[in-house]
């Protein structure tokens, strides 16, 4: 079975050769011995050596590396040096950043074969995924370039000549702290907004994912940013909390699970810090009996299988329209057998392993637990729902597997399935597929989600805003608006006369 064969990649023996010839690595061959924190323009070993906590390959279950958790001395180190960073880098006009932030493009594509490899002995997601989170990433940082020198305020007339402006300023240091489903792709999408507007950041990756984001630092570094510009600290939840209340950070920007992401508000209220949260989601896929049948299966499976399952806007509630449910579970389940499962780093393989062991089973407790509630098993990562209590009861219709697992149910109407596809707590994305141009957006304007794809899925050009509606989310990635998430306005009053005073 699907899952049983990634179970098998999980637990393949270490040091197995299995990489094509051409690659510099092969799965289970690698040792990361070099530090993993960076600021100040240098890797650096933390000082707490004691906390030192392993970090797995998931496509061999080997020890890859060990974390070295960043304590209060390191994070004041980190962010001094963004501190320190911000001060040269504010002053700069937004075409000299710019410059600087096309240079680290031109760096990642010309690496971007070594950083996808690393990115895959480190999550465990396909070649071809990775590379294209490499791509994502670049073309991030090259649209944020693009913005840089476009920023610019407002003028406004008032009576008597006089007038006001507005500047739109940095905000200061900046804190991201990713999830480890896209490590280099999120430690991208969050600096390339923030350091566009002139801020400076100190990025956290999960402790589970920790290699590449200091790739990225270096990037920066190397392409003639200041140094300091983009730190990175290793660690898990006390990191991250010492990186929200510190004094000096401006903003908060996370990616994770919903129960993270409302601590991490939490801790931003106290120095009434803003944040942008990138949270989980239980996203619907609405499918139409008019839909272009082959399209709505392709874009079923772009909904629920990349990164093996692991992406936040996944559409895992797949609602079918009665009709056509025999002939489309038919197709997505010969499509689904026919994925290719196996080594991560073998360019034939589509999906590669789930980022570790605990992770696995809880994904797998989830298929046994539908089981018990009554869902039929089309495979194990396809669960049709029964019509009867499929009402949002299921506990994988209602909660976030975050694995290679979809949910499919049947719906009669239009007026049913939408409001079924709304009864939840989270809104981060949907789906609709039907031929109807007129039920299309009649259909989007109804859902309750902050991206919605008609006739597709899960694409997210960098020049569109990302982001949740509900407990998906506060603030957007990508696109203009992110401006407005990274930088203050502050207005200007000019008086041409004289003050009237009243007193
Ligand atoms: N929306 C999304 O894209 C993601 C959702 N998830 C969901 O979350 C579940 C758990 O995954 P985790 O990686 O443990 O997610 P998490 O939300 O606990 O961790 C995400 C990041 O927040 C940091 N963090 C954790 N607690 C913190 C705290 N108190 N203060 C500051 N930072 C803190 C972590 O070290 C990591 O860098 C997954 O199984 C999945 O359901 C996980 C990753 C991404
Ligand atoms: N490439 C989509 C990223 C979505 C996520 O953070 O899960």
């Amino acid at each position: 079975s699907m899952l049983q064969r990634l179970a098998a990649t999980l637990r393949r023996p270490a040091a197995v050769p299995l990489a094509a010839a051409v690659r510099c690595i092969s799965s289970g061959s690698v040792d990361i011995t070099v530090p993993l924190n960076y600021w100040a323009g240098k890797r650096w070993t933390s000082k707490e050596k004691c906390n030192k906590e392993n970090v797995y390959e998931p496509a061999t279950g080997r020890v890859l590396c060990h974390l070295e958790p960043c304590g209060a001395v390191e994070v004041d180190e980190a962010v001094e040096a963004a501190k320190s960073a911000f001060g040269h880098w504010s002053k700069m006009s937004g075409m000299e950043r710019a410059r600087i932030m096309i240079e680290a493009a031109h760096i990642i594509e010309s690496r971007r074969e070594e950083i996808a490899e690393m990115e895959v002995v480190n999550n465990g997601k396909s070649i071809t995924e990775a590379r294209l989170d490499v791509d994502s990433a670049r073309l991030c940082i090259e649209y944020y370039a693009g913005l840089a020198s476009t920023l610019a305020g407002q003028h406004v007339q008032l009576p008597g000549g006089s007038f006001a402006y507005t500047r739109r300023e940095p905000l200061g240091v900046c804190v991201g702290i990713g999830a480890w489903n896209y490590p280099f792709q999120i430690a991208a999408w969050k600096s390339a907004p923030a350091l566009a507007c002139g801020n400076s950041m100190v990025f956290k990756p999960s402790p589970v994912t920790p290699v590449t984001a200091v790739m990225l630092a270096e990037i920066y570094a190397e392409a003639g940013a200041p140094e300091g510009l983009l730190n990175v600290v290793q660690g898990g939840q006390e990191t991250g909390s010492l990186l929200c209340h510190h004094p000096d950070v401006a903003k908060v920007s996370f990616t994770g699970s919903v129960p993270t992401g409302k601590k991490i508000m939490e801790m931003a209220s106290k120095g009434v810090k803003p944040v942008t949260l990138e949270l989980g989601g239980k996203s619907p896929l609405l499918i139409f009996q008019d839909s272009d049948l082959e399209n709505a299966v392709r874009g079923a499976l772009m909904a629920n299988f990349l990164s093996q399952g692991q992406v936040c806007s996944n559409g895992t509630r797949v609602f079918v329209q009665k009709n056509i449910l025999p002939e489309f579970v038919e197709e997505v389940v010969k499509r689904t057998r026919a994925i290719e499962i196996g080594d991560p780093l073998l360019e034939s393989t589509r999906m590669g392993a789930l980022v570790n062991q605990p992770h696995l089973e809880k994904v797998l407790s989830f298929v046994d637990q539908a089981k018990k509630e009554g869902a039929t098993v089309l495979l194990p990562c396809i669960l049709l729902a029964n019509t009867i209590n499929d009402l949002n009861t299921m506990t994988c219709v209602k909660e976030e597997i975050f694995g290679p697992v979809m949910s499919v149910l049947s719906f009669e109407t239009e007026e049913e399935v939408l409001q079924r596809a709304n009864n939840t707590t989270m809104g981060l994305a949907a789906g609709v597929f039907t031929r109807d141009v007129m039920r299309a957006h009649r259909v989007v304007e109804h859902l309750k989600a902050g991206s919605c794809f008609i006739n597709n899925y899960n694409i997210t050009p960098v020049e569109v805003p990302f982001g949740g509606f509900k407990m998906s989310g506060i603030g957007r990635e990508n696109g203009q608006v992110t401006v407005e998430h990274y930088s203050q306005l502050k207005t200007v009053f000019v008086e041409m006369g004289d003050v009237d005073c009243l007193f």
